[in-house]
């Protein structure tokens, strides 16, 4: 019999599924994606279907199974929420996904109660319609008969994690872990439980919601009519969490930046959550064998998202990786800015009701000038999350280690460098997110003994060197801000 000595990891992101398998030395032997399709039944509203969601997942597995793999492990978008029914697996509704502002109202209305101080101190979090809570709210109260089903104890709630994990082990585990559990709004991430006051507050029964595990552990295994046997999932963690492991961010003040849908920088901050009083947030990084890892989180919710706005609705690329060799056409950005507001602005700003906004057009403004504006936006966003997390006292860290589809663009590395006076680092393996999930399962199955072990395996494949001068870094960064005062206006 040939040694079990794979994993394969499922990254289900906001606009794409993915399974991946790795082989004993973190290396992709495989991998297999879908798109799929977004919903925007309103202005603001954002949602997916979990059938497609899970026909995808089925798909991309069996696309890359092999008898060689040893386990699987979960990455997911997180925040993102669904209902289901328990006795049949049937979603009640699409799930709500994390850049839906539908319940900006409700948090306001709690802003305005005064609530924000008490949910900060127990979640890390801030009052925003982003986090799971308001929506699953939401679902109960507009879904015709959810919340009756609800209060028999018919239904499940959960992240898109617990979701595909209910429906991999055929309805036998309805579980979540830390990362995602604390990305909810509902759960307590210094006393590691769901949190009555918070459960209340919200309206949720709390028979709905999933048990919560560490992240590297044995969560059940796939029913054998799926794949032909049952192999165990043996690791889960939200998308960021998971690309903070697999950049191998170990220890206090490593940092990862994630370019995907949007941009996510975290932190880790050791052994407890560092309360932010700049607007981010602190957010469980991980807990394995007992130990507990906390990061502090910078969010904004446009990154990639505006590249795929550019080819999709403008019409102004056919590719995304055309963007590097577009903005790197033009000698600079002929003074266009744009700030990605699309669906509002999320840290250090939080304000959902913000749209997007082009400054500085002029008749000989070109399709390039728009492209870089889009470019640096997403490095300007960055900058100012940084900006957030030395005002939280971090010190500057000696590199930051950048993944996600934007990563690719070696043109977006540079300026990232340039504006952030900072080293970006990519490394050998791009698909982090999938090689953090990969690592919880192969820690669980005993692929790797440890996180030292894990962390002997990163490798860099490119170093992008800060090379800009101040004076221009300044330059750049208060037109910024200028630009980001008109969009708030
Ligand atoms: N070379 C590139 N330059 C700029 N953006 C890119 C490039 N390649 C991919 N992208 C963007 O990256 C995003 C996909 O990244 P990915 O990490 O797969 O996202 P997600 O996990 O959120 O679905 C898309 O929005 C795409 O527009
Ligand atoms: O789909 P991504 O990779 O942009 O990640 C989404 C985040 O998890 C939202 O919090």
């Amino acid at each position: 019999m040939r040694r079990m000595s794979q994993i394969v990891a499922i990254d289900q992101g906001t606009t794409s599924t993915r399974a991946i398998r790795f082989d004993r030395s973190g290396e992709p032997l495989a991998i297999e994606a879908r798109e799929f399709a977004q919903a925007y039944p309103r202005p603001g509203w954002v949602e997916h279907d979990p059938e497609e969601i899970w026909r995808d997942t089925l798909a991309v597995v069996k696309a890359v199974l092999t008898p060689e793999v040893a386990g699987i492990g979960i990455t997911n978008q997180r925040e993102t929420i669904l209902l289901w029914e328990r006795t049949t697996g049937r979603p009640l509704h699409d799930a709500i996904v994390w850049q839906d502002r539908r319940t900006a109202d409700r948090c306001d209305a709690l802003r305005r109660d005064g609530i924000e101080p008490m949910i900060q101190a127990r979640t890390g979090l801030l009052l925003d319609p982003y986090f799971s809570a308001s929506k699953l709210q939401w679902l109960l109260d507009n879904v015709a008969g959810a919340r009756a089903a609800a209060a028999r104890g018919e239904l499940a709630a959960g992240t898109i994690d617990s979701f595909l994990l209910w429906r991999l082990t055929g309805g036998r585990v309805h579980a979540t872990d830390v990362t995602n559990a604390g990305r909810t709004m509902l759960y307590d991430i210094v006393k590691g439980a769901w949190d009555d006051d918070l459960l209340r507050l919200f309206d949720i029964p709390a028979g709905l919601l999933p048990e919560v595990r560490e992240n590297a552990e044995l969560f059940g295994e796939t029913d054998p009519a799926l794949f032909g046997r049952a192999i165990p999932i043996a690791g889960m963690a939200g998308d960021q969490q998971a690309a903070l492991i697999g950049q191998a961010c170990f220890t206090p003040g490593m940092v990862k930046s994630t370019y995907g849908t949007g941009c996510f920088i975290l932190m880790h901050t050791g052994d407890a959550p560092v309360l932010s009083q700049n607007r981010l947030l602190a957010t469980p990084a991980y807990t394995i064998a007992g130990e507990r890892a906390f990061a502090l989180e910078g969010s904004s919710f446009v990154a990639g998202a505006a590249i795929k706005w550019l080819r999709d609705r403008l019409g102004l690329i056919t590719a995304a990786d055309e963007t590097a060799a577009v903005a790197g056409g033009v000698p600079d950005d002929h003074g266009v800015w744009l700030v990605p507001a699309f669906v509002g602005l999320g840290a250090p700003h939080w304000r959902p009701e913000a749209r997007g906004t082009i400054l500085g057009l002029t008749l000989d403004s070109s399709a390039a000038h728009l492209v870089r504006a889009t470019l640096e936006s997403i490095a300007f966003q960055t900058s100012d999350l940084t900006a957030a997390m030395r005002a939280d006292g971090a010190i500057r860290p000696a590199a930051l280690r950048i993944d996600g589809g934007m990563a690719a663009n070696d043109w977006f590395a540079q300026f990232l460098a340039d504006v952030l006076d900072v080293a970006v680092e990519r490394p050998a393996c791009r698909e982090t997110t999938a090689l953090g999930a990969a690592r919880l399962a192969g820690l669980t199955l005993g692929l790797w003994p440890d996180l030292a072990t894990v962390a002997q395996g990163w490798r860099a494949d490119a170093r992008f060197e800060p090379r800009m001068t101040a004076a221009r870094r300044d330059g750049l960064l208060a037109g910024w801000r200028d630009a980001l005062r008109r969009a708030l206006a």
